[in-house]
């Protein structure tokens, strides 16, 4: 087996409920695999699995081809992970939880401490005390804390949790890196189809317990429905022109709401559309395209697989 992470008829049931059925997972090395889901569609309770903080049901996990289970200790020395809401010390500062980490781990060079701290613009905040920062920087020491020791896999449920945009790009480009550059293999939650579509190489749909696809990030790209909204002063002259240049139009029932066009003609090519309609005299005072996003997709894909067959 050369994959990494590998899941096998990963399944837990709590009750009559299965949080988690039959997901078989399997992530390559240097892969960004982005594991996406609604809240309540099984992401935690997968990755709760993965760490072996929970036993499955039924089915089997493994890292770096070993198995996972409470007694195999070892293959924790080669996992970062970071579940949910990290935990800090409050009364100690960054620098100190960092070091706390180090001294757990039994990481002996402390170079790393000012490695992160720089990687995750943590600089301004090293001598804050946990309990001050805001949660977006405290989800940083948590992301800190889970690269600390250069682990080759990286475990994340919802990373970017409470980051603002800034924190977002930052992350997100570190764990480019550390993936091209240093074949780190990352599995990262969550139920931003937008952000995760930006880093990952492949991607799963996780969907009430039940894994609807697995595609790579270029493919969901090229899948994801796009459409340009337009409107401008005289919206009625705007359409006719579209219209008589050739264009597919659309109007939402809904009053006062922008003009839409999906073909792949106005979609790719928008400074077209804009050149045109300056032309005629009926400059736009909008021109964006807007992408599906994770329910729009979830939605579709679940009426092409007959209908939510689950509830
Ligand atoms: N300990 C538990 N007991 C009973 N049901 C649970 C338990 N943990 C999770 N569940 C249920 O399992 C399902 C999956 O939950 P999970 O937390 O894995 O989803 P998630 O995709 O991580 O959601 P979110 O994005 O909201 O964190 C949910 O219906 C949840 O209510």
């Amino acid at each position: 087996m050369n994959d990494v992470i590998y899941t096998e008829n990963l399944t837990k049931a709590y009750g009559q409920t299965f949080a988690v059925n039959n997901v078989d997972l399997s992530v390559a090395k240097g892969e960004i695999y982005g594991f996406l889901g609604l809240n309540g569609a099984g992401k935690t309770t997968t990755i709760q699995m993965l760490l072996g903080m929970i036993t499955p049901t039924s089915g089997t996990c493994y890292l770096n081809g070993e198995k996972v289970h409470s007694k195999n200790k070892d293959i924790w020395r080669h996992v970062g992970y970071m579940v949910e809401t990290p935990y800090s010390y409050p009364e100690l500062t960054v620098r100190e939880n960092l070091d706390v980490i180090c001294k757990l781990r039994g990481i002996r060079d402390k170079s790393c401490v000012d490695w992160i701290i720089k990687n995750l613009q943590l600089e301004a905040y090293a001598a804050k005390k946990a309990k001050h920062l805001s949660m977006g920087n405290n989800q940083r020491l948590g992301i800190a804390k889970a690269l600390l020791h250069h682990p080759p896999i990286l475990i994340l449920d919802e990373p970017t949790n409470g980051l603002d945009p800034a924190g977002i790009v930052e992350v997100r480009q570190l764990l480019k890196e550390l993936a091209q550059n240093k074949g780190v293999t990352i599995l990262i939650s969550s139920h931003k189809l937008d952000e995760i579509s930006k880093i990952a190489t492949n991607i799963a749909i996780i969907h009430q317990g039940i894994l609807i696809k697995k595609i790579s990030g270029e493919q969901l790209e090229k899948q994801l429905h796009k459409t340009l909204l337009l409107d401008g002063k005289n919206r009625l002259a705007i359409k006719h022109t579209l219209l008589t240049a050739g264009y597919k139009v659309t109007t939402n029932n809904e009053e006062n709401s922008p003009l839409q066009m999906k073909e792949a003609n106005a979609v790719h090519d928008p400074g077209k559309i804009a050149t045109l309609l300056v032309n005629a005299g009926y400059p736009p005072t909008l021109l964006q395209v807007v992408k599906e996003d994770l329910e729009m997709y979830f939605l579709r894909t679940i009426q092409e697989f007959g209908g939510d067959q689950h509830e």
